[in-house]
């Protein structure tokens, strides 16, 4: 089979994810976020559970010196606030590899358009949920807002509900777009694949998607070539630990406990048979 073909098959992405998972945990890639003050932890842990080498630094003082000595770099504007916006701006403009999380991109306009801006210098990635891709892709807040009943930053939309939206602002912008539900659709505009790990009650841990947009961060330093490639396993590997975690879990405290050591402890046997990955379209 050529690796067109190949790549409609399961058991080819069922590999994927574990090449990828075991390069990060063989070469331990720098991932610089410049993340939101509540998902510091979880995705500090997240990403150090995967093999990767978390930097939370954000002062304008060091980003120019330290973002271009990174693997890659996630920017997630959770937290924003006008001081921040120039290291992410420098970070995103370092020349490595990076990954933008639009979190309640809808909340403002002054959100919206850092998060415009932000789109404007070419992330690999942007992973957001259903209403945040489809506040992106009206490129307005008041009519995203206005249109829905806004929940900040979690989603009143499911993820199918912003599959074209995705499609539209890959198109658009040149970016990978992964819109998260309970399936993830990772588009560049053309090709749709859908992940479909994962368990709901991650949506009751804080943060869940941001520590999954720094895992994708982490894939993306090990597969630069192919950020769809590398986002739909990240994805895949994240929510499988989710299922992992849910077998010892007894709510989302516990789940968020389990779901670190399940991706900490995910072997080649478990990863290929059990990641489900397909081609969409
Ligand atoms: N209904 C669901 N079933 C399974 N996994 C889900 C579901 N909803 C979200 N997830 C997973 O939880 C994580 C967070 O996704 P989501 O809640 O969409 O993002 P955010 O936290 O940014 O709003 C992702 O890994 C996603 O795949
Ligand atoms: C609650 C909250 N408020 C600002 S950022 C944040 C965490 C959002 O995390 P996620 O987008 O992964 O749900
Ligand atoms: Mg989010």
């Amino acid at each position: 089979m050529d690796d067109g073909e190949e790549r409609k098959s399961p058991a080819w992405w069922g590999r994927r994810a574990w090449e990828l998972l075991s390069a990060v945990r063989a070469r331990a890639p720098l991932v610089q976020c410049i993340t939101n003050l509540v998902s510091m932890d979880i995705a500090a842990n997240a990403l150090l559970a995967a093999g990767a080498s978390p930097a939370m630094l954000h002062c304008i003082r060091e980003v120019p010196e330290f973002a271009p000595r990174c693997d890659s770099v996630c920017v997630n504007v959770g937290t924003l606030s006008e001081g921040w916006l120039p290291s992410m701006r420098a970070a995103a403009s370092a020349g490595r590899p990076w990954v933008l999380d639009p979190v309640a991109a809808a909340a403002s306009k002054f959100r919206m358009e850092a998060c415009l801006s932000l789109l404007d210098l070419r992330p690999a990635v942007v992973r957001g949920n259903a209403s945040e891709i489809l506040a992106l892709a009206s490129r307005s807040s008041a009519a995203a807002a206005a249109g829905s009943n806004f929940k900040g930053v979690d989603s009143s939309h499911d993820s199918g509900d912003a599959l074209q939206a995705a499609k539209a602002l890959a198109q658009s912008t040149g970016s990978v777009i992964a819109v998260s539900g309970a399936v993830d659709y990772i588009t560049d505009g053309e090709q749709v694949v859908g992940a479909s790990n994962g368990v709901a009650l991650m949506q009751k841990i804080t943060a869940t998607g941001c520590a999954v947009t720094a895992l994708i961060t982490a894939f993306v330093a090990v597969e630069p070539s192919d950020a769809l490639v590398a986002a739909a396993c990240a994805l895949a590997i994240f929510g499988l630990a989710g299922e992992i975690g849910m077998e010892s879990a007894k709510g989302p405290a516990s789940l968020r406990m389990h779901l670190i050591d399940a991706l900490y402890g995910l072997d080649e046997q478990t990863v290929t048979s059990r990641v489900k990955i397909s081609i969409e379209s």
